[in-house]
């Protein structure tokens, strides 16, 4: 059986633990971050992985560093001139900035915790008072996701049931939602953001069933999403990824509700692969596509979808499946599989596209819901930043 809530990231003191989100949903084993060369494998890896949850784990893995290396005897040399400490501070977020390039909550975190650095060292304040201070801003970063995402749920899933009654009547039997990818706890400090819509939805009486594509190849919908919904017992159907048109044409779906892993400056939205393939599909068929992620996620120094940097992953993540071996009796045994033959070459694997704001009804944040004006092709995201 699931357990009844699950946790990206569980602290304990100056111990940081993570699931292994790679072995999920059938194995469940947790990993402990010991170093900043820990989070930094464990992101790169995607044993943790979604924008928010990523950043959340490298603000956690600072405050670690710092608790664990003031308490050190001898004490580290980094920390007995505030040159050095600084210049230590800096490498680390850099380093951390590096291990996964499209999320900019990563960029964000790090951002903030650089910010104290500079500004502590303007205030001429002593290292163990900087020290203080960014462990209370790291702890801060981790801490604030869950309540943004509460809050960016009600939002977007009143908005959406606003929009879809004024146009059609209350539907009697729920709404229909279709998401891409994991957006929920797993993906975040708690709750998610997509699915954080879909679950108040259905904790608000208003969810016909939740839809969800599996996600190839990292299939983060069907191991993950669908752990998320079974857990939460939220009603749900999931569809493989070249199935969404089919969805469309045969289902009433009211609505495709996505995370972000960058959203532009214009609105242009990079998120997991097949998410832009889905908009395509849902402008075809004028269903609703809004897109709901905290304002850390908005990047408003770049102006179109067109500058994100854009992850590849290695390509053998593409000829591989995950899972357990079955049937095998009672013994679970995690197996990756290859899927295509030995030694093929031209593999295309970017890990996100860039779905663009034309084709996107609403951008959702903790602030509330931004559209476009009439007849606009770009958003302006003032009043949500
Ligand atoms: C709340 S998570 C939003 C996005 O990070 C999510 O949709 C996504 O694309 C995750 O990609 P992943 O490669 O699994 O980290």
């Amino acid at each position: 059986m699931p357990p009844t809530k699950i946790s990206s990231i569980k602290v304990d003191g100056n111990q940081i633990t993570i699931i292994n989100q790679l072995l999920l949903p059938h194995v469940t084993e947790y990993v402990e971050i010991n170093s900043i060369e820990d989070a930094f494998d464990a992101i790169r890896s995607m044993k943790i992985r979604g924008a928010p949850a990523i950043a959340s784990l490298a603000a956690l893995s600072v405050v670690q560093h710092l608790d664990r290396t003031r308490r050190a005897d001898p004490q580290p040399q980094f920390l007995t001139s505030i040159a050095l400490f600084k210049s230590h501070i800096e490498e680390t977020l850099a380093h951390l900035y590096e291990s996964r390039p499209t999320a900019v909550n990563l960029g964000a975190a790090t951002r903030r915790l650089m910010q104290v650095l500079n500004e502590g060292v303007a205030a001429e304040k002593s290292i163990s008072d900087i020290v203080q201070d960014l462990m209370v801003e790291g702890i801060a970063i981790a801490g604030e996701d869950v309540g943004r995402n509460k809050a960016m749920a009600q939002w977007g899933g009143d908005w959406l049931v606003d929009l879809v009654t004024k146009k059609n009547g209350a539907p009697s039997e729920g709404l229909n939602v279709l998401t891409v990818c994991n957006t929920g706890s797993l993906a975040t400090s708690g709750y998610g953001t997509a699915l954080g819509l879909i679950t108040y939805l259905h904790d608000t009486g208003k969810l016909g069933k939740a839809y969800f594509t599996q996600t190839a190849p990292y299939h983060q919908g069907s191991r993950l999403t669908a752990y998320e919904l079974q857990t939460l017992k939220i009603p749900s159907v999931m569809i493989c990824d070249p199935m969404v048109g089919s969805l469309f044409q045969h289902h009433p779906i009211h609505a495709v509700a996505v995370g972000a892993d960058r959203i532009a400056k214009n609105g242009d939205t990079a998120n997991k692969i097949g998410t832009y393939n889905a908009a395509v599909i849902a402008a075809r068929h004028k269903i609703p596509f809004i897109v709901v992620a905290p304002i850390s996620t908005v990047d408003l120094d770049i102006s179109d979808g067109s500058k994100i940097p854009i992850e590849h992953r290695p390509p053998i993540e593409a000829c591989l499946v995950r899972g357990i071996l079955y049937p095998n009796g009672d013994k679970v045994e995690h197996a990756q599989v290859m899927i295509t033959p030995e030694g093929l070459e031209g593999i295309y694997n970017p890990s996100f596209d860039v779905t663009p704001a034309e084709l996107i009804a609403a951008i959702v944040t903790e602030k509330g819901v931004a559209v476009k004006a009439d007849g606009a092709m770009e958003f302006d995201l003032s009043s949500v930043v």
